[in-house]
This record gives C-alpha cells, sequence and structure tokens, in this order.
C-alpha cells in the first residue's frame, strides 16, 4: 500500500513537550523571567525550537514578538537554549503509545521510514538515540538539514527522491496543520493523530485525509493483522 512513511517527530513519535518546556523555563529563569506553563509552550511547537523561544520570551516579558525578532534576542539566547536543552532531552519525553510496536510492524513489512520534522537536527538526533528508535529510519530530515523547514514541501520532496519512491506510494502522518500543508504540496497523503500539538487546535480543523487514533493503524494498512501490531 505505501513504500514509505514520513513521519513528524515531536507530538507525532514522541511527547516531547515536558522537556521542552522544562528547557525554556530552564532559560527564562535565568533570564530573570517568569517561568511559563507546559500547556502554553506546547502550542507554540511546531515551528522549530528558535520560534518557541521567541513566543515564549515574548509572553513572559510581555513584549511583542516582533519587537524580540527585531532586536536579535534570540542570537543571543539561543546558544543557552541549546545547552538547557541537550541535558533536558531524553528527561521527561515518552514515546506515544503504540509507536514503538507500529515502527517494528512496519520495519517487519520492509516498509521504508523517514522522520520529517522542524526541530533542529542536533536535538532530533538526541531524542532519537534517547528512545532507541534511530535505527527504524532510512532518513531522518531535520528543521536545519536543507535550505527550507516544513511547510516548504522541500524536506518530502528530498526524501521522495533520495528514497525514489513517488508521491503517490507515500504517505505522511503528522499532528499539525504544517505537517497538513507541508504533504499536500508535495502531492502525498497524510494521516494526522489526534493527541498531539496542532499550534493549540484541534486537528480536524487541519483536515487531514484521515485521523487516526495512534500509529497503529498505519501499520494495520501497510500490513494487514501485523502479528505484532498494537491495539491499544
Ligand atoms: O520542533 C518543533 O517545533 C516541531 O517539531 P515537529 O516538526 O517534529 O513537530
Ligand atoms: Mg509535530
Amino acid at each position: 500500500m505505501f513504500d514509505l512513511v514520513m513521519f513528524d517527530l515531536d507530538g507525532t513519535l514522541v511527547q516531547t513537550a515536558p522537556e521542552i518546556a522544562d528547557a525554556v523555563n530552564d532559560l527564562l529563569r535565568e533570564q530573570g523571567l517568569p517561568e511559563v506553563g507546559e500547556d502554553l509552550i506546547s502550542t507554540w511547537i511546531g515551528h522549530g525550537t528558535r520560534e518557541l523561544m521567541t513566543q515564549a520570551y515574548a509572553f513572559s516579558a510581555q513584549i511583542a514578538v516582533d519587537t524580540v525578532r527585531r532586536a536579535g534576542t534570540m542570537d543571543k539566547l539561543m546558544p543557552r537554549f541549546t545547552v538547557f536543552y541537550e541535558q533536558r532531552c531524553g528527561t521527561r519525553s515518552r514515546l506515544y503509545p503504540c509507536v514503538l510496536e507500529s515502527l517494528r510492524a512496519l520495519r517487519q513489512a520492509q516498509v521504508r521510514m523517514a522522520v520529517v520534522t522542524n526541530k533542529e537536527q542536533r536535538f532530533t538526533t538526541t531524542v532519537l538515540m534517547a528512545h532507541q528508535i534511530r535505527h527504524f529510519f532510512d532518513m531522518v530530515i531535520a528543521g536545519d538539514t536543507l535550505a527550507a523547514k516544513k511547510p516548504d514541501p522541500l524536506p518530502v520532496r528530498y526524501c521522495l527522491d533520495a528514497l525514489k519512491v513517488p508521491a503517490a506510494r507515500a504517505l505522511f502522518v503528522g499532528d499539525s496543520q504544517i505537517d497538513v500543508d507541508t504533504a499536500r504540496a508535495a502531492g502525498v497523503p497524510i494521516w494526522a493523530v489526534p493527541y498531539g500539538y496542532n499550534l493549540g487546535h484541534p486537528i480536524a480543523q487541519a483536515r487531514p485525509d484521515r485521523i487516526i487514533p495512534t500509529i497503529a493503524a498505519v501499520a494495520e494498512a501497510v500490513a494487514a493483522g501485523a502479528p505484532h501490531a498494537c491495539t491499544a
């Protein structure tokens, strides 16, 4: 059914908000600013950690996002965020239900897999290694791997080209409007999970081709009756 499945990372494979919030608050505290709650921080996940930190800083310092951008505040602060997030990566993130079972079933069915995330490469690698799932993926495209990131279709087109899979034989699985826009722009079907971080909105608003309760639905579609597919 599909020769290649491309997965989003944050909010689709891994619940990363708890430790991202820890790192954001490590930095805000160091700056003498008030902390921000995890629920609000999770609505800023999607465009990479620099954008997320820009939003969090503006909110906490009660200044306009544009002002933070214009002042170049993140040029100064992102090296510190990197230190904090590196320490936090893998401490409080969790694989979502059925992820491990489904990746195993897909590999058994010889489906190729990729990660296409807007998270920066260094953190992406750390998160994948921390959860021991790096080896499932033929390709990992992070937010700073190529000249453009999601919702630009470039990362998806790059995967299709590199793995020599036509768009119609591929599937994108994500958690956000960004993923829907990316997949559509690349002509790839898009299924979405409802439990992730869709910029604070219900996933139905993004109108994916299908909303699936967990990624076990992907394994079931590809490898009907896969013995290890999770039924939770
Ligand atoms: O790091 C982010 O902001 C988003 O990451 P994602 O593309 O894996 O959801
Ligand atoms: Mg996501």
